[in-house]
C-alpha cells in the first residue's frame, strides 16, 4: 500500500469526479451521487453524462437524441422521438420533486436547437447529441441545490473547453487546460456536462462516443486533481469483460498503458482516449462504482510493480477485417509498404496493425473504416502495386493480452496459442512485439467469446 499511497501525495485537495449514465439514469441513483459528492468535502468538480440505461434493455439518452436528430434530418415527423427524450427528464423532475419549470426549460432547449439548425449536418447532430448532458447537468445543479448543497452548472464553452472541429470526433485544444484551471476557485459544488465543448468558432462539438470520460480527465488534468474519481456500475475494473466472464477477477491496480491498451480494444468502462491527460499530468484515475462507494475501485497509476510474465487483462472486440497483400519477392522492392499505406492515408483510412512476412503484408483496420472504400482500395492495391494477390476477410475480432509483465514474454505466446488450439479457436493472426506490454491475436468473431474464456482460463486459472 506503501506505493498506492505514493501517488496520492497531494498537489492540492481537490477530486475530479465524474458519473457515467448509469449512475444518472433516474431520481434514485442521481439522489445516490449527491450523497456520494458531498461526503468528501474534496469532490468539488463533477462531470455528468446524460441519463443512461436504466435496465438491460432500455434506452440511452443520447440515443435518443440521435434518433431525433436524424428524424430532423430526413424531414420526417419527430414529435415522437422528441417526447421520448422530454419523458426521461419529465420522470427525473417528478421523482425528484423538482418544478416543473425544469422539463418546460428543457422541452424549449431542445426546439430551440432544432429551429436553429444550420447547414452543417454533422454539427447539427452534435448540438443534439451534446443537449442530453448540457440539460442533465442543469437538472442535477438544481437537485443538489434543492438538497441544501448549493451547486453551479457550468457551460463546458464559456469556461473555455475548447474542441478541434472534428464534429462527432473531436480533441481538446491545448489552451484549455490554462482557461479550465479557473475552476479551481468555484466555491460552489462544480456541475459540467461531459461529453462537448466548443469549437474557435463557437460551434458546439463532441467527443466520441463515451466521451465524458475524457471532459473528466481534461478537468482532473486542468485543476491539477489529486485524484480523477471515475464513477460506473461496476466495482472495478475486471481482468476481462465480467459480460463474458462473470467470475473474472478484479484489478486492484494497474498503469495507464495497461489501461489504455485494454480499454482500446474492447473494455469499455473507461475510454482509452481519457488516458492522455491523466498521463501528462500524473493524474491518478479511481474507478469506482456509484452503487457501492464503500468499495476500493480500481487505481491507475504510472507505473506498478509487477511480476514477470504477469498479465493484468485480457480484452476484446469484433467489428476488424484484414487485407491480405502477396507479391513474390516484396522484401526486395523498396517502398512498397510506404506505398500501400500512402493508399490508405489518400483514402482518408485510418488503421491499426501491419503484420508482415517476406513475401505478404496484412493491414488490420476496423471494418466501418474501410466501409465503402474498400473496392476503391482494392482497386488502387491491384494497379498501383501489381500484388500476386489481394484480398479482404471481414468478421473478424481482435484480443490483447496485456500486463507490464509481457515483455518477459518467453513462453507467453505459447501458453496463449496452446489455450486456443486446446479450446478449437483457430488464430487467424498474431502481433507480439511492437507493443512491450501487449499481444494480439485476430480471430473469427464467432470464436471470440470461446477465445476470451480459453485464454482466461490459461492465464487466470
Ligand atoms: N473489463 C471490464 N471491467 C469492468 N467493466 C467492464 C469491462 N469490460 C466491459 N465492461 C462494462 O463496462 C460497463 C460500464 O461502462 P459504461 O456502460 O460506459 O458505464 P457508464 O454508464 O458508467 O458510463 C460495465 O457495466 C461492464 O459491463
Ligand atoms: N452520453 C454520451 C457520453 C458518455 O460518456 O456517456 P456514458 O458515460 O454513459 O458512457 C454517450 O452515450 O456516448
Amino acid at each position: 500500500m506503501a506505493f498506492v499511497s505514493l501517488w496520492f501525495k497531494t498537489v492540492n485537495s481537490m477530486k475530479v469526479v465524474k458519473f457515467g449514465g448509469s449512475s444518472v439514469a433516474n431520481a434514485e441513483q442521481i439522489s445516490k451521487i449527491i450523497d456520494i459528492v458531498t461526503a468528501d468535502a474534496d469532490r468539488r468538480i463533477v462531470v455528468v453524462s446524460a441519463p443512461g440505461k436504466r435496465h438491460g434493455d432500455d434506452a440511452k439518452v443520447t440515443d435518443l437524441l440521435i434518433a431525433l436528430a436524424t428524424a430532423v434530418l430526413n424531414g420526417e415527423n419527430h414529435e415522437s422521438a422528441l417526447k421520448a427524450v422530454v419523458d426521461r427528464y419529465a420522470q427525473i423532475q417528478h421523482e425528484l420533486a423538482l418544478p416543473k419549470s425544469v422539463v418546460e426549460t428543457i422541452e424549449a432547449d431542445l426546439r430551440g436547437r432544432i429551429g436553429s439548425r444550420g447547414s452543417n449536418d454533422l454539427q447539427f447532430m452534435d448540438t443534439m447529441k451534446a443537449s442530453g448532458e448540457d440539460n442533465n447537468a442543469k437538472l442535477i445543479a438544481e437537485a443538489f441545490t434543492k438538497k441544501g448543497h448549493p451547486a453551479k452548472y457550468i457551460n463546458p464553452g464559456e469556461a473555455g473547453m475548447l474542441l478541434s472541429d472534428e464534429f462527432g470526433n473531436a480533441e481538446v485544444l491545448p489552451e484549455s487546460f490554462e482557461k479550465l484551471a479557473a475552476l479551481k476557485g468555484e466555491s460552489d459544488i462544480v456541475i459540467f456536462p461531459g461529453f462537448f465543448g466548443s469549437t474557435k468558432a463557437g460551434d458546439v462539438a463532441t467527443f466520441p462516443r463515451g466521451g465524458s470520460d475524457i471532459t473528466g480527465a481534461i478537468l482532473a488534468a486542468a485543476v491539477k486533481a489529486e485524484v480523477y474519481e471515475n464513477f460506473t456500475d461496476v466495482d472495478s475494473v475486471y481482468a476481462m469483460d465480467p459480460r463474458i466472464v462473470p467470475n473474472a477477477p478484479a484489478i486492484d491496480l494497474m498503469t495507464y498503458r495497461e489501461m489504455r491498451e485494454l480499454a482500446y480494444a474492447g473494455f469499455g468502462v473507461f475510454h482509452d482516449e481519457a488516458i492522455i491527460p491523466a498521463v501528462k499530468h500524473e493524474i491518478p484515475i479511481c474507478i469506482k462504482n456509484t452503487n457501492r462507494p464503500e468499495a476500493p475501485g480500481t487505481l491507475i497509476v504510472p507505473e506498478r510493480k509487477y511480476e514477470q510474465t504477469e498479465v493484468a487483462g485480457i480484452s476484446s472486440a469484433d467489428g476488424f477485417c484484414a487485407i491480405y497483400i502477396d507479391k513474390y519477392m516484396m522484401n526486395r522492392e523498396v517502398g512498397f509498404g510506404r506505398r500501400l499505406l500512402q493508399i490508405l492515408e489518400d483514402e482518408e483510412i485510418s488503421y491499426e496493425h501491419t503484420p508482415s512476412g517476406i513475401d505478404n503484408m496484412s493491414i488490420i483496420l476496423r471494418s466501418e473504416e474501410l466501409g465503402k472504400k474498400e473496392k476503391t482500395v482494392v482497386e488502387r492495391i491491384t494497379n498501383e502495386l501489381a500484388p500476386d494477390a489481394v484480398s479482404v476477410e471481414h468478421g473478424l475480432a481482435l484480443l490483447m493480452v496485456v500486463g507490464e509483465g509481457m515483455h518477459y514474454a518467453v513462453g507467453q505466446a505459447a501458453k496463449a496459442t496452446n489455450a486456443l488450439a486446446e479450446h478449437g479457436v483457430n488464430i487467424e493472426m498474431i502481433n507480439q512485439g511492437a507493443s512491450e506490454i501487449s499481444m494480439m491475436f485476430a480471430v473469427k468473431e464467432i470464436d471470440r467469446k470461446k477465445a476470451v474464456l480459453a485464454l482466461g482460463h490459461a492465464f487466470f486459472g
